[in-house]
């Protein structure tokens, strides 16, 4: 992929990662988020069944990772974030489904450069998943009960450490996924509330002070990442 461009130095953009287990509802309350608080929604799954469709040796290669439940190399999913970023004219994103593994979080590092405010963790036993997932009728070809077993796999491997990198540096909002839609966003609005809050806060106390491409809030932390997929 050629060179994508990166944000003004100084413009202060806010990003929160959201993560949880496949089927966990992290599209569902990004949906809600998008509404109430005004973040532009990326879904790092959605950029990649887009690219999937591109009849080229690259769109090739990620419909087969994807259907086999694997991971897509860290630089190209990390660019194609970055590009929709650019594109969006927003300075809010919710990055979903991302970061997958620590290879993810360290391209992302390099080369988008902005710490997350924080990281909401969606989190919802295995049993829930498959329910909800087998369900779903999207007609997404890694929707059967073999791709989901594997792609549950990659995210206790992969993707827990991740969850536990971010609790370690208090970054870590925790939800119960396992409630209904609409309890869950209950919990999801007190989390972003209290970020605007702050924000607005640290804005009226030093206008001039505002972090730019650093943590700007920093709600306070999950409760400890104790669930069931947390073992
Ligand atoms: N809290 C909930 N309770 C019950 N069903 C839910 C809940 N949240 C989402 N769902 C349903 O579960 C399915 C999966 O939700 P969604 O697509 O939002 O999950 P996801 O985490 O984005 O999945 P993936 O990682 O596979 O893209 C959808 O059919 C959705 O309507
Ligand atoms: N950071 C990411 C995000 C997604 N993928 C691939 C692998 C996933 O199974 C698939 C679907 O993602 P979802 O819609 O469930 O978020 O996309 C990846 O390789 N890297």
């Amino acid at each position: 992929m050629d060179e994508v461009g990166s944000f003004p130095p100084g413009k202060k953009i806010a990003v929160v990662f959201v993560i949880g287990g496949p089927g966990s509802g992290k599209g569902t309350q990004c949906s809600m988020i998008v509404k109430q608080f005004g973040f532009t929604h990326l879904s790092a799954g959605d950029l990649l069944r887009e690219e999937a469709k591109s009849d080229t040796e690259q769109g090739t290669m990620i419909k087969n990772l994807m259907r086999e439940g694997k991971l897509v190399p860290s630089e190209l999913i990390v660019k194609l974030l970055l590009k929709a970023m650019l594109q969006s004219g927003n300075d809010k994103f919710l990055v979903d489904g991302f970061p997958r593994n620590e290879e993810n979080r360290q391209a992302y590092e390099s080369i988008i450069k902005i710490e997350p405010d924080f990281v909401l963790f969606i989190d919802c036993p295995k049993e829930e998943l498959e329910r909800r997932i087998l369900n779903r009728n999207q007609g997404r070809d890694d929707d059967n009960i073999d791709t989901i077993r594997r792609r549950f796999e990659v995210f206790q491997e992969s993707t827990l450490p991740v969850v536990q990198y971010y609790e370690k540096r208090r970054k870590l909002r925790r939800v119960d996924g396992a409630k209904s839609a609409d309890a869950v966003f209950k919990d999801v609005k007190a989390i972003f509330t209290q970020l605007n809050t702050q924000n607005e806060a640290s804005a009226t106390a030093s206008p001039h002070s505002r972090p730019t491409t650093a943590a700007a809030g920093n709600p306070s932390p999950s409760s400890p990442a104790s669930s069931c997929v947390l073992l």
